[in-house]
């Protein structure tokens, strides 16, 4: 059988580790904060900003929360934006995606001061991580990395094959891998032949938010398959399940995989809060 990565366990492992910087950055007198703003009232965005929230408990992280009507207008998020970046008590700050239909996400997060841009999306850290130059990285990606690091010593020369173009996981985790050295292919809904593929791959990160697309079939004995999709289904009965873009159950060929839940999602959390402190260092 193919071992099971922990997501849990190593983002426990990662914010005792932000906890210690925290408690550091304290005795120096910086008490690390971060801002959530959520528009509108989603109700799965309400319940990751609440985890988020109370995840930044654990690391002794502030948070502030702000909260603006699905109906507001552009203008009135660029100027909360604005006074948060003028804050010198706030460190990070989040605007939850996805933003109400109406309000354009670019300009949105083009305004954030990339210092505080604990999401990695300004087009700075973009610039930055393209370059290998020291950025504010983003959480998935991060911790797609942190979880890959427990199975993996050397990188240099893997195939690694990415499902999903995305620049919130996809394009962020290749450049990851390509510091590393990795052999890196992305792959997306138009690529031709994707199980043949994805068949080479060492390495397959799963992130293209499609239930259940990486087969048995498509996984070559040993390798190792990150599964970073969460797409909730609704039973007969009314429950729901989070239901990743691996079948999972067809993978005991596979040397590692990450499960869904308790995977990649606990380790985008405890990224967020390490950008964080990270972001409060520099800001020192
Ligand atoms: N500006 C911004 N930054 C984000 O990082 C961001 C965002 N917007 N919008 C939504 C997505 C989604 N996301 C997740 C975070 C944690 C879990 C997570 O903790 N998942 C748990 C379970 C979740 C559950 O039970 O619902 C797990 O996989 O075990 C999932 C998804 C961050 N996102
Ligand atoms: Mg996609």
């Amino acid at each position: 059988m193919s071992e099971l990565i922990d997501g849990r366990e190593i983002a426990r492992a990662v914010t005792a580790d932000t906890a210690e910087m925290v408690a550091q950055l304290k005795a120096r007198g910086i008490a690390p904060a971060l801002a959530v703003v959520l528009v509108g009232d989603d109700p799965a965005s309400d319940v990751y900003v609440r985890r988020k929230i109370s995840e930044c408990g654990k690391a002794g992280i502030r948070s502030i929360e702000r909260r603006l009507p699905a109906e507001c207008d552009e203008q009135s998020l660029l100027t909360l934006i604005d006074a948060l970046n003028e804050d010198r008590s706030v460190h990070g700050i989040l605007v939850q995606l996805p933003l109400p239909a109406g309000i354009d996400s670019m300009k949105i997060l083009d305004r954030i001061s990339p210092e505080k841009d604990v999401d990695g999306f300004h087009p700075v850290n973009v610039g930055r991580l393209s370059t290998g130059t020291g950025g504010l990285v983003p959480c998935t990606p991060l911790g797609i990395m942190l979880l890959l690091d427990t199975v993996i010593d050397d990188y240099r020369g893997l195939n690694v094959v990415v499902v999903g173009k995305s620049n919130i996981v996809g394009k962020p985790v290749a450049m990851l891998l390509l510091e590393r050295e990795a052999t890196v292919t992305v792959t997306h809904i138009e690529t031709r032949n994707l199980p043949d593929i994805a068949r080479g791959a060492d390495v397959i990160v799963a992130a293209a938010g499609a239930p259940h697309l990486v087969r048995g079939y498509w996984v070559k004995p040993g390798a190792i398959v990150i599964d970073v999709g969460i797409t909730r289904v609704v039973e007969h009965d009314g429950t729901t399940r989070l239901v990743g873009d691996c079948a999972t159950h067809e993978l005991g060929h596979a040397r590692a995989v990450t499960p869904v839940p308790g995977g990649v999602g606990p380790m985008t959390i405890a990224c967020l809060l390490k950008n964080t402190a990270i972001a409060a260092e520099r800001q020192a």
